[in-house]
């Protein structure tokens, strides 16, 4: 390197040695008094939830808050993420189930939403995440709920409605299909493989560029990933985490149909988590089939000043036109306005259930 160029840059790289050297001293300080709250926790109540989702949130929008810069909001999210992560993985071993192999959206959601210090448990569908968690096996797991291009995720709504589990957060990711087979062109290939909803999310794409492939649903794009690895006929859609995974060369990037296709996921648990000021709550609801029944319904939450973000239907299997309504509104349950709205549409409804409330993103 040019002597001059190193004279300059010498004394900032020893500013940031020490400032590199503050930091890890200040982060193990940090660690070690969520240590001591670990203690009291497991003191007070021995199947006491560790993680506090309304607590981590608070953190971090508090710290958002605090932020002067140069470094982004998202960087502070990110940041944060990481070392509570870390703290909490230090208070308790925090298991994690979705949906895998190994390279899944599931599996990058559950990360990015609860950081790098946990156990990842992969299942092989989302009936089987949701009986993980009820069953002990993980704290916590992650199911899609709805993409921006093809809509709800149905089997996670028709789980919610049985399961005794809660809502206790939620995380939206990019959603970016890739074309992946293990020579990294399409000779001699046949079949794509992928999970129905992205087969739906590239269906333009696959007619434009790949008009002879046969399109064969799998139970998710990682399962795909893993076939593909073993069959030089097969291509799978999957993101560029599933290539490396498993060893597959990309042969098109960021084929989806829409750019900004995005993926909210839920993160479920049997955790009542707390307000953290600027929380969700969602609902499942029903009602008799009848003129004017659902405009009844939710007329409780306008006139209580309750905003409704999400309204979605899914047939009640009677074969009598009847639905259960998926509705989030904005708010926590225990909140005064919430609570009297809630009562209200109670009454109301010949099915009520509060999926949880939990911190918005
Ligand atoms: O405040 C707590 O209850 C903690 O356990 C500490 C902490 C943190 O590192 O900030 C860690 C885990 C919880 O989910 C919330 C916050």
């Amino acid at each position: 390197m040019d002597k001059e160029l190193q004279v300059k840059l010498l004394p900032l790289r020893n500013r940031i040695d020490s400032l590199d050297s503050q930091i890890l001293e200040l982060i193990n300080e940090r660690a070690r008094t969520a240590q001591a709250v670990g203690d009291i926790k497991h003191a007070h109540n021995e199947q006491g939830p560790v993680f506090r989702p309304e607590r981590e949130a608070q953190v971090i929008r508090a710290l958002q808050g605090q932020n002067k810069g140069p470094i982004s909001e998202e960087s502070v999210e990110a940041i944060w993420s990481q070392i509570i992560s870390v703290c909490r993985g230090l208070e308790q071993e925090i298991r994690v189930a979705y949906l895998g192999p190994a390279g899944s959206f599931s599996e990058q959601a559950a990360f990015e939403f609860m950081g790098s210090a946990i156990v990842g448990v992969p299942c092989p569908n989302f009936d089987e995440v949701f009986r993980t968690v009820e069953a002990g096996g993980a704290n916590i797991g992650i199911v899609p709920v709805e993409n921006s291009t093809e809509g709800a995720v149905n089997r996670t709504l028709d789980l919610l409605l049985h399961s005794p589990l809660s809502i206790i957060g939620e995380h939206s990711i990019l959603i970016r299909h890739c074309l992946l087979t293990q020579s990294g062109t399409t000779e001699g290939v046949t079949r794509v493989l992928a999970h129905p909803q992205a087969l739906a999310q590239c269906q333009h794409w696959l007619g434009m560029n790949q008009p002879a492939l046969n399109r064969e649903p799998v139970a998710s794009n990682a399962e795909a990933a893993r076939i593909a690895a073993s069959d030089p006929g097969v291509a799978a859609i999957a993101s560029d985490i599933a290539a490396r995974a498993w060893g597959l060369s990309i042969v098109a990037e960021g084929i989806q149909d829409d750019p900004l296709n995005r993926t909210r996921f839920l993160a479920i648990g049997q955790i009542d988590t707390l307000p953290s000021g600027r929380d969700k709550t969602s609902l499942i609801l029903a009602v008799p089939n009848e003129a004017g029944a659902v405009y009844k319904m939710l007329a409780p939450l306008s006139e209580n000043g309750v905003s409704m973000s999400r309204f979605e239907s899914r047939p009640a299997r009677t074969g009598q036109w009847e639905y259960y309504f998926y509705v989030d509104i904005e708010g926590h349950q225990h909140d005064p306005a919430v609570v009297t709205a809630l009562e209200q549409l109670q009454h109301r409804c010949a099915y009520f259930k509060v999926l949880g409330s939990y911190p918005r993103q």
